[in-house]
Formats: structure tokens, C-alpha cells, sequence
């Protein structure tokens, strides 16, 4: 082949992939219209059953209130089961039936809900219920491994794949996608594998068209926004799903973000007719306390290593966060020097290091991570967590 015949190929092939990219866009620009017309419909309806006071039916099944999502859908008595049964939990908090009632329905859905507010299980029982693998896109390779571990205690096949992943889970997690081989419920991958892997993006084609990708899940969402605190330029790319994907439900997930960060990340991830769940950030779980701080370093260590002996005999697990990282190593260092088993965790330090103390810490082998904001976010440690800020 001659290089301008293969030049000229390039060409029509790159002016294709445009064109089918206009087209994809075009039917995603549809299906929201469609979505929105089958709202008003579903609205008629009910208001025409209320005036008759019987239920009309259609599509077989009983209209349902377009936007009540906490009616009574055909998956009810399973989700009930696998929340109590798989995850443990007896009842739902505020918003999260919803949530997972609109994801079921095949919708799209942002979900604004405080840290620890319980988003995971919105996506994650959808995962369970619905056939096939759900895709869960997150920011933190801690993060990651900290959900792969609890869903792996449950008894969820769960697996990442990250810059850590073995060539053999690779391999197996491959082999799912592709061929529906193995048990894989949930892949978490960080978003530089969708903006930079174009063999998981093939992969994840062919999961798709075999019509096995049941779910994306995209957790802290407000990364995608350059207005929002901790902007991630991969999670720009992570649009090319919806368009890749039109017809999986996708989730995007944050704890904050502004109005302004909203539109922005539902512009980005193509998903703006989604439902929006806004919780309110009232914690029952969280207490504050303000005390003053000595102006002598050594007196507020020792008074940081007071109030942990005092407060939590029995080594409950908490973090000191500080602003610095050389604070952070200053701070454990003394903490350890007064009897407290700590460590420390921050940005500077590599992957595998930060990876065996947050490990230590889950495994309550470390009581305390004096670590800067890169350690805290998301981590899920339901026991006796604590937390103060120097
Ligand atoms: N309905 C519920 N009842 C009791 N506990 C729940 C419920 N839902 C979730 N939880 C628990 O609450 C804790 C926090 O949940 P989760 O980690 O999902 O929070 P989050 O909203 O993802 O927080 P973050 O923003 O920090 O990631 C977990 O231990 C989880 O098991």
C-alpha cells in the first residue's frame, strides 16, 4: 500500500468515525426527547386514572407516577432481599429506594448525597440486581481497593482494574467482558483506563454488544468540572460512555458540588435529562467539636494524644489530618513517640506505600493516618471513625 493510498484511507476513515459520531449524538439527542414525551405521557395517564379513580394499564404493567420513584416497582421483593440479605442493611436511607427505583427503570441519575450519606449502595445494588457487569469508574486507587475489599467481603465479585492489576487478573477481567466467562459483577476502573486504553475500550464494546454492560457508575462525579475543588482531566473524557453506550443507565455521583459544577458534569457525561436526587447533609451519625489550639506544637500533640487515649481506649480507628505533608510525617512520628499507633499518607509518597498504610488501617492493624485531603476521600470504615484536623 502506497502512503497516500493509506493516507487517503485514513482520511475517509476519520471523516466515518465523524459522521458516526454525529449520528450517535443525534439518537442520544432523541432518546432524551423520547424520554421526556414518555414523562408527560406517564403524567396524563395518572392524571386521568386519579379522575377515574381505577388504574389504567400499559405495557403490561401499572402506570406509576412519572416521577415517583418511591411507588411500587416489579423488583421490589428482590431489592428488599439483597439489601438485607447481601449488603446487611435493614432499611434504606432518605433517597436511596429512589435512586435505585430510577437506575432500575433504565434512567439516568445524578445523585448529590453527603459523604457517608450511603451512595454506594445505590449503585452498587442496582449492580447485584441487574444481569451482566456494572462499570464503576472512581478517582483513587485507595478508594477502589477499599470498595473492591468490602464488596469482596460481602460476597460481590468485584474487581479493578487499575495500574496495579496483575497480568492474570487482567486477563480474567478481560475474558469476562469479552466472552462472559468467570463471575464479574462490578469492574472499577479509574478514569485514565477509558480516556487512555483502547483495548478496555474494545473490550468493554464487546461487553456491551453482547448486551452484558448493565450499569456506569460514575463516583465523584464533580471531578469532572473544572469549577468543582478536584478537577481530574481524564474524567473530561469519560462523555465518550454515554456516547458509546446511549442505552446504559448511568449514574454520576458526588458528595459536592454547586449548581454550576451540576449543569457542568451533566453537560459532560451527556446526561442531561437525568433525574436529579439532591439529599439534604444532616448527619445523625456525626458529632463536631471545636477546642482551641495552644500556640506550642508539642502541647497540641499531646493534647491530640490525650483525647485519642481518652476518647477511644479501645484504638477505634480515626485520622489526623494536617495541612502539610512534612506535618503529616512530623505529627505520626509524635503520635508514635506517645503510645499511638500512627502513620502517614500523603501525596508525595508512591503508590505501593500509601497503599500498605491505608491497608494496615482497614485491617485495624494502624489506629491512625495523619494524612493530608489526598487520604479521606470516600473511604468507607464504619467502625468508630473519627477524624480531627490540626
Ligand atoms: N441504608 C443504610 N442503613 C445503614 N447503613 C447504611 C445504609 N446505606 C449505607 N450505609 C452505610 O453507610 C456507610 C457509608 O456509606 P457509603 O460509603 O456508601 O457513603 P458514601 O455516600 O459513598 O460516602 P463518600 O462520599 O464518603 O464516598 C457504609 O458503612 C454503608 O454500609
Amino acid at each position: 500500500m502506497e502512503t497516500e493510498e493509506i493516507l487517503q484511507e485514513l482520511e475517509n476513515v476519520e471523516a466515518e468515525v465523524r459522521l458516526v459520531q454525529e449520528q450517535i449524538k443525534q439518537l442520544v439527542d432523541r432518546q432524551d426527547q423520547l424520554y421526556e414525551r414518555q414523562s408527560e405521557l406517564k403524567s396524563l395517564l395518572e392524571a386521568f386514572e386519579a379522575s377515574r379513580g381505577s388504574p389504567i394499564q400499559y405495557g403490561g404493567s401499572s402506570s406509576t407516577a412519572v416521577e415517583n420513584w418511591s411507588g411500587t416497582f416489579e423488583w421490589d421483593s428482590r431489592a428488599d432481599d439483597v439489601r438485607l440479605n447481601v449488603f446487611g442493611i435493614p432499611a434504606y436511607r432518605a433517597n436511596q429506594q429512589e435512586i435505585i427505583n430510577a437506575v432500575l427503570s433504565g434512567r439516568d441519575v445524578l445523585v448529590i448525597m453527603a459523604a457517608g450519606g450511603g451512595k454506594s449502595l445505590c449503585y452498587q445494588l442496582p449492580a447485584v440486581l441487574r444481569e451482566g457487569i456494572a462499570l464503576v469508574v472512581s478517582p483513587l486507587l485507595s478508594l477502589i481497593q477499599d470498595q473492591v475489599m468490602c464488596l469482596a467481603a460481602l460476597g460481590i465479585p468485584a474487581h479493578m482494574l487499575t495500574s496495579t492489576t496483575s497480568k492474570e487478573d487482567e486477563k480474567f477481567i478481560y475474558k469476562a467482558l469479552e466472552k462472559g466467562e468467570g463471575e464479574l459483577k462490578m469492574l472499577y476502573v479509574t478514569p485514565e483506563k477509558i480516556s487512555k486504553s483502547k483495548r478496555f475500550m474494545s473490550k468493554l464494546e464487546k461487553c456491551h454488544h453482547a448486551g452484558r454492560l448493565s450499569l456506569i457508575s460514575i463516583d465523584e462525579a464533580h471531578c469532572c468540572s473544572q469549577w468543582g475543588h478536584d478537577f481530574r482531566p481524564d474524567y473530561k473524557n469519560l462523555g465518550i460512555l454515554k456516547t458509546q453506550f446511549p442505552d446504559v443507565p448511568m449514574m454520576a455521583l458526588t458528595a459536592t458540588a454547586t449548581q454550576k459544577v451540576q449543569n457542568d458534569l451533566m453537560e459532560m457525561l451527556h446526561i442531561r435529562k437525568c433525574i436529579k436526587f439532591v439529599s439534604t447533609i444532616n448527619r445523625p451519625n456525626l458529632f463536631y467539636m471545636v477546642r482551641e489550639k495552644s500556640s506550642v506544637g508539642k502541647v497540641v500533640i499531646d493534647e491530640i494524644a490525650k483525647y485519642i487515649q481518652e476518647s477511644y481506649p479501645n484504638s477505634e480507628s480515626g485520622i489526623v489530618y494536617c495541612f502539610s505533608r512534612k506535618e503529616c510525617e512530623q505529627v505520626a512520628q509524635e503520635l508514635r513517640q506517645r503510645g499511638i499507633s500512627a502513620d502517614y499518607y500523603h501525596a508525595d509518597m508512591d503508590i505501593n506505600a500509601r497503599e500498605k498504610v491505608h491497608m494496615r488501617w482497614s485491617k485495624n492493624k494502624l489506629q491512625v493516618i495523619v494524612g493530608t485531603v489526598a487520604f479521606g476521600m470516600g473511604i468507607n470504615k464504619p467502625d468508630g471513625l473519627s477524624s480531627i484536623t490540626v
